[in-house]
């Protein structure tokens, strides 16, 4: 019976956990698939690029090490939310939903996104505190008793944060790709001067920064399924995320089928 149970889901969440390098695709690819699904989305990356940009904003010195305690009291004492707006029409990526993160009631949806704290945000991460402070608000949030489902994206989610997730995907795409794609991003916002150079600069360092760093290094999760995005297009991706939470809701509906009849002829026999 061990292995119908670990297949089973352990709370009524269903929980979709997707990791991978950065501009893969995993925040667009999650948004589509929490809005198809009625699920909600988390942003784990947007909760340590908050940090990082309120530690920015506070003038803190990165890497010195009497700095790093009033790094770790941001990540203990700030409010970190979200919401989601609904896309109304449009085509392509224009009808992707949109996540507004709130940092202490602020919007700080754009300020995350800028390449200062792109470029600082690995430190911050890295810091086992931070991540720890991380980790319990991710679990929160994914297990709030409002929610049917829950679409978690970032590093670790299928192996640390979500490690019942019942989906568990890595995005991958390869590294000049997903360059272009984050300096077409940022060009289009146009916050700031963007250099194609300097973002695949940043890309390749935040990859070897998030695998390389001693607590929960980006990793494929044993059970996750990997999906290439460099040859697949975003719809594509989306279609066949739904399709295996379709497959292993049903499974789980046929599963917990059989449970129940085994339980009640255990009864019969018990009477
Ligand atoms: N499968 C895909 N094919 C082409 N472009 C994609 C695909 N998935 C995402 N994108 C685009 O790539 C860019 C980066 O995606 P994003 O979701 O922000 O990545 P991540 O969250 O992994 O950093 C966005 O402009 C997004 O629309
Ligand atoms: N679960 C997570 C999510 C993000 N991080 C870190 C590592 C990333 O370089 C930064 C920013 O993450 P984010 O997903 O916003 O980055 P990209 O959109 O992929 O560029 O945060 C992490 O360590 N663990």
């Amino acid at each position: 019976m061990a292995s119908l149970t670990a297949i089973l889901p352990k709370s009524s969440i269903f929980k979709i956990a997707i990791d991978g390098p950065a501009a893969s695709g995993k925040s667009t690819t999650a948004r589509h698939v929490a809005h198809r699904l009625g699920f909600t989305y988390i942003d784990s990356g947007a909760m340590y690029r908050a940090i990082t940009l309120k530690a920015l904003r506070r003038n803190i010195q990165f890497e010195s090490p009497s700095e790093m305690p009033h790094i770790i009291n941001l990540a203990n004492t700030s409010k970190i939310h979200f919401a989601t707006t609904t896309p109304i029409g449009g085509s392509g990526n224009d009808n992707t939903p949109q996540t507004i993160v709130y940092l202490d009631d602020e919007d700080v949806s754009a300020d995350i996104r800028t390449m200062n704290v792109s470029r600082n945000v690995s430190f911050v991460a890295a810091l086992p505190e931070v991540r720890k402070a991380m980790l319990a608000k991710q679990r929160r949030y994914a297990n709030s008793t409002d929610i049917d489902g829950v679409v978690m994206d970032g590093r670790d989610i299928g192996t640390a944060v979500l490690p019942d997730a019942q989906v568990k995907i890595f995005l991958t795409a390869i590294t000049n790709v997903r360059a272009m794609r984050r300096y077409e991003q940022l060009k289009k916002k146009e916050k700031e001067l963007v250099v194609y150079e300097e973002i695949l600069r940043d890309i390749e360092k935040r990859d070897k920064a998030d695998l390389e760093r001693k607590v929960s290094p980006l990793r494929k999760a044993i059970d996750a399924v990997v999906l290439d995005t460099t040859t697949l297009s975003l719809s594509e991706i989306v279609g066949k995320i739904i399709e295996m939470t379709n497959n292993m809701k049903s499974d789980a509906v046929q599963l917990s089928g059989i449970n129940s009849s085994l339980n009640e002829s255990t009864i019969q026999t018990q009477i």
